[in-house]
């Protein structure tokens, strides 16, 4: 029998000769079952060059050994009863491949991708398998809206589809039910809008710096690749608003912070990936050898030994700072109240949660998120801004003459800026046709109905914010950039569950006025500057990342022309 560190040895060994191999079409599909393991060799559109390579044969051996010369089983029927939940429910939807449902499309095509072309085919409401678990795609506002809000009781939490075996686990994105409660009531004081004009020098510092350090390449009439230029401006408000630390990422790119923030954002949809979306226990055996893709321990370490540095320096004197750090460390003490969103009640036991303040896990895990989170959505969202205005030089002129006419030559600042319609607009219409975080979730907790279909617990609701941000349905012309769409009256006409970039209900993004905040700063102080203008290295139309945050695959390069 094997062990268990013959097991993940075969796997890695496998891993990495398919990886190796990856641009033969051969998916390999492991099966754990106690002591033993199956590898099964789905050898689908196998090319003539993997029939004849080593990799054959070395997989055969491993079959051999690692099976006891049984041959491959096939998907025996305890998984093939878990895919089979929405044909017995009569809901429609694609065909699963075995034991992986339809995950090996995010590799292929890409996540949002994918939910465009599912959406397309089976309409408002179907069932998809993402590995084994059934999940429930729903793009119908009003049904939207019964999960995220109505019904948010049966369905308070996220799937944690790649599980946090560190600090992480105690963070907001991942907490559950009653703990994720009074993480979020402790923290929602942290986002009100007295924090964030509090924060206001912290971001006037980054925002200068940015534009002093585009300079030089406008000057000269350079491209700019702005998908890295805002990376490090999103870096160093997060490290400083969040941290008080200089990391200086915009001047520095190399150093560590970024470079260790950069690794944990490049999501790619590996085939490990897809293996522990159908077998999640697998994560355990990775995790072990340091490989699970969530869990990297030199990451996590040094991100840990940051906040615990940051919080060590602040013991050590009594000018505490205005930061998001220090908010928390405050949090139970803080009697401001939060202007987007009322405290959420315990379901038990209320007494236990209102006496304690944040443990040091507690804090250090969201704070690691704040890093995590507040970096790559928001440059993104510049990012693509960016692109939007470069590509809609009217659109851009329109929004130069607002400045212009609301501040003249003031610094934005979080009570100007809030006097930008146009500016409100454009930020909106460019999250609709390009939302960082493409879907999000819940997942089912009780038994519950939706849309007259009997949801089991457990399974997940998904909900695909790209496509749904896509449909023609809800937007005319929904591939054209088109603020107007975001005035009162044309907001009005529609449903607001059509428009989720930050998510809705309860469960909602908490930083949703930090990013507008320090994305509009960023925006407006160039355009005081300069015009955004495409070049001959722009990448017209975008390509768009296949999983994880959205981001243009290539970079957005444009160039700088000076308004002066
Ligand atoms: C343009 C930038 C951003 C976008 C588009 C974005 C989008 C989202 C979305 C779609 C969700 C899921 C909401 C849901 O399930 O209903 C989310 C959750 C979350 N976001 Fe953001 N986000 C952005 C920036 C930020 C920033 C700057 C922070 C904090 C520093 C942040 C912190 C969080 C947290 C903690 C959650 C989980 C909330 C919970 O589970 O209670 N986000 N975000």
């Amino acid at each position: 029998m094997a062990n268990n560190k013959e097991i993940a040895l075969v796997i890695v060994v496998c891993y990495v000769i398919d990886d190796l191999n990856s641009q033969l079409d051969i998916q390999l599909l492991y099966y754990l079952r106690r002591d033993q393991v199956c590898l099964l060799q789905e050898a689908s559109n196998k090319s003539p060059a993997a029939q004849s390579s080593s990799f054959n044969s070395l997989l055969c051996s491993c079959l051999t050994v690692y099976t006891h010369g049984k041959p491959p089983m096939q998907e025996p029927s305890h998984f093939r009863s878990k895919h089979t939940v929405w044909s017995r429910a009569g809901v429609p939807g694609p065909k699963s491949k075995p034991f992986v449902g339809i995950t090996p499309l995010y590799r292929t095509k890409g996540m949002i991708q994918t939910d465009l072309d599912l959406v397309k085919k089976y309409g408002r409401c179907f069932g998809i398998y993402q590995g084994l678990v059934p999940t429930l795609v729903i793009s119908d506002p009003e049904t939207i809206k019964e999960v995220m809000v109505k019904e948010f009781s049966n369905c308070p939490n996220r799937r944690n589809v790649l599980p946090s075996r560190n600090e992480l686990k105690h963070s907001l994105i991942h907490l559950r039910d009653d703990h994720w409660r009074f993480i979020r009531n402790t923290l929602l004081p942290t986002f009100s809008s007295g924090k964030m004009r509090a924060l206001n020098s912290i971001f006037k510092r980054s925002y200068e710096q940015l534009v002093e350090n585009l300079q030089p390449k406008a000057e000269a009439g350079e491209p700019i690749e702005f998908k890295q230029v805002f990376g490090a401006y999103t870096m160093d408000i997060i490290a400083s608003a969040g941290f008080g630390l200089d990391v200086d990422s915009q001047k520095n790119p190399e150093n560590k912070f970024t470079k260790y923030a950069k690794m944990l954002f490049d999501f790619k949809f590996s085939r490990l990936i897809i293996l522990i979306m159908a077998f999640p226990s697998v994560d355990i055996i990775f995790n072990w050898f340091n490989i699970s893709p969530n869990n990297n321990r030199t990451i996590m370490d040094f991100f840990k030994s940051v906040v615990k540095t940051a919080i060590g320096m602040r013991n050590e004197t009594d000018q505490k700072p205005k930061d998001l750090l220090q908010m928390m460390l405050n949090a139970h003490n803080d009697k401001d109240v939060n202007d987007n969103e009322a405290v959420h009640q315990y379901e038990k036991d209320p007494e236990k949660w209102k006496k304690r303040g944040l443990t040091l896990d507690e804090i250090t895990g969201n704070a690691i998120l704040f890093l995590l989170v507040g970096y790559d959505t928001t440059a993104s969202a510049l990012t693509f801004v960016s692109y939007c205005l470069a590509t809609n030089p009217d659109c851009q002129e329109k929004l130069i003459k607002e400045i212009d006419s609301v501040l003249g030559k003031d610094c934005p600042n979080y009570d100007n800026i809030q006097k930008m319609d146009y500016l409100d607009r454009v930020f909106s219409e460019t999250l609709r046709l390009y939302a960082p975080g493409g879907r999000t979730g819940r997942q089912v907790e009780k038994e519950m109905t939706v849309n007259g279909y009997k949801i089991p617990k457990n399974a997940e609701i998904m909900i695909p914010i790209h496509a749904i941000h896509r449909d023609p349905e809800f937007w005319e012309e929904p591939d054209k950039f088109d603020p107007e769409r975001f005035t009162p009256e044309n907001k009005a006409k529609r449903h607001p569950y059509c428009y989720l970039p930050f998510g809705h209900g309860p469960r909602s993004c908490i930083g949703m006025r930090l990013a507008q905040v320090e994305a509009k700063y960023a925006l407006v102080y160039i355009l005081q500057h300069y015009r955004f203008k495409t070049c001959a290295e722009t990448e017209i139309p975008l390509q768009l990342t296949k999983g994880g945050i959205t981001k243009p695959v290539n970079g957005m390069k444009l160039k700088l022309e000076s308004r002066v």
